[in-house]
């Protein structure tokens, strides 16, 4: 093909074979979401459109394989995975390796107490390690992460701006649709959360036992396992770029690992991604979460490495 013909899926292509240490890229055959899924106490204090009974309903669906990001992941043949860290409900009945890493019921809520003990948000980082490497062990060629949890923008957007010492007025968005009201409520709690927070925020791991939770520390232990073990990642929304970012205040250069599967509607997300020096695949308003936004990327990855392994050489045309 011409130089440069291919765009944004010859430099996705380029970023395959250099993680691959491979070209041309292996086939993604193997790709394979986890979902995080906690609760907040922060979404008691009127910060989401929904209430917290949401999650836990949620995590019943995803094992039942009918929320969107089942959908989606049907659609292009990904794994999914869905995993309790920080639920508010027992989740009885729900298959035991959905449990098995549970940290705690509800994370603080981070305006008024820290969101976890240090040994929590340690026991959750290694946590998220543990996943990565059964999935490694699985055979996986990308991982995916995603989030379910009421209330969990809130967080996501303040690790954000603690780690680019942003107000709260920059970050906060309107997460499942808050009105202007809640909006002003959200963006309240957050700062409160920063000022409590102080100093601290100078330190990712402090950053996640303040103003973090389990199922997003054990998010960033995932991605974090990933990049050290050289298995890329495609992100999702403001969750997963939020734990991306912390990964890679914790292991700097980590995020060369990482590729940004969509653009979501939280300006949080953007600004991580600006930070991070990554370009999102999609961009098509979509504030779902659940790693939505990774999934319906991966089909463009795929093409990616088609065009690198079944295209012909300029030199091998007759003529
Ligand atoms: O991925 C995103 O950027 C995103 C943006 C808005 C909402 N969400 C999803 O909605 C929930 C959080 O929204 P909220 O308003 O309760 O903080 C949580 O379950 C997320 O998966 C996700
Ligand atoms: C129904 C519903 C599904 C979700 N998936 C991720 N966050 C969500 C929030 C709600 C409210």
């Amino acid at each position: 093909t011409p130089p440069g013909a291919l765009g944004r899926l010859g430099d996705l292509a380029v970023w395959l074979c250099a993680v691959q240490d491979a070209v041309p890229p292996r086939e993604l055959t193997n790709v394979r979401l986890v979902i995080f899924a906690g609760d907040h106490g922060v979404a008691r204090h009127g910060v989401s459109a929904y209430p917290p009974a949401i999650t836990a309903a949620m995590v019943r669906t995803f094992v039942a394989g009918r929320a969107g990001a089942n959908a989606l992941a049907a659609a292009h043949g990904v794994h999914v995975r869905v995993l309790d860290l920080g639920v508010d409900d027992d989740l009885d009945g729900v298959p035991d390796d959905v449990r098995r890493h549970k940290v705690r019921r509800s994370s603080g809520a981070i305006h008024l107490e820290d969101a976890l003990t240090p040994q929590q948000a340690r026991a959750a980082l290694a946590a998220g390690a543990d996943i990565a490497r059964e999935e490694i062990a699985a055979g996986a060629d990308l991982l995916l992460s995603g989030d379910m949890g009421i209330g969990n923008t809130t967080p996501a957007a303040a690790l954000v701006a603690a780690a680019l010492g942003l107000p709260a007025a920059e970050v906060t968005g309107r997460g499942t649709g808050v009105d202007a009201a809640g909006l002003a409520r959200k963006q309240a709690v957050v700062q409160q959360a920063l000022d409590r927070a102080g100093g601290r925020v100078d330190d990712p791991v402090e950053t996640l036992v303040a103003l973090g939770s389990a199922d997003l520390a054990a998010s960033t232990g995932y991605l974090l396992e990933a990049a050290r073990h050289g298995v890329p990642v495609l992100l999702d929304g403001l969750m997963a770029v939020a734990c991306a970012l912390t990964a890679d205040r914790m292991d700097p250069g980590a995020a060369f690992w990482f590729a940004a599967g969509h653009r979501s509607t939280e300006p949080a997300q953007s600004l991580a991604l600006a930070k991070l020096g990554l370009e999102p695949v999609l961009d098509l308003g979509l504030r779902l979460g659940e790693g939505s936004g990774a999934v319906a990327a991966v089909p463009v990855l795929r093409s990616a490495v088609a065009l690198l392994r079944d295209v012909a050489l300029l030199e091998e045309l007759g003529g």
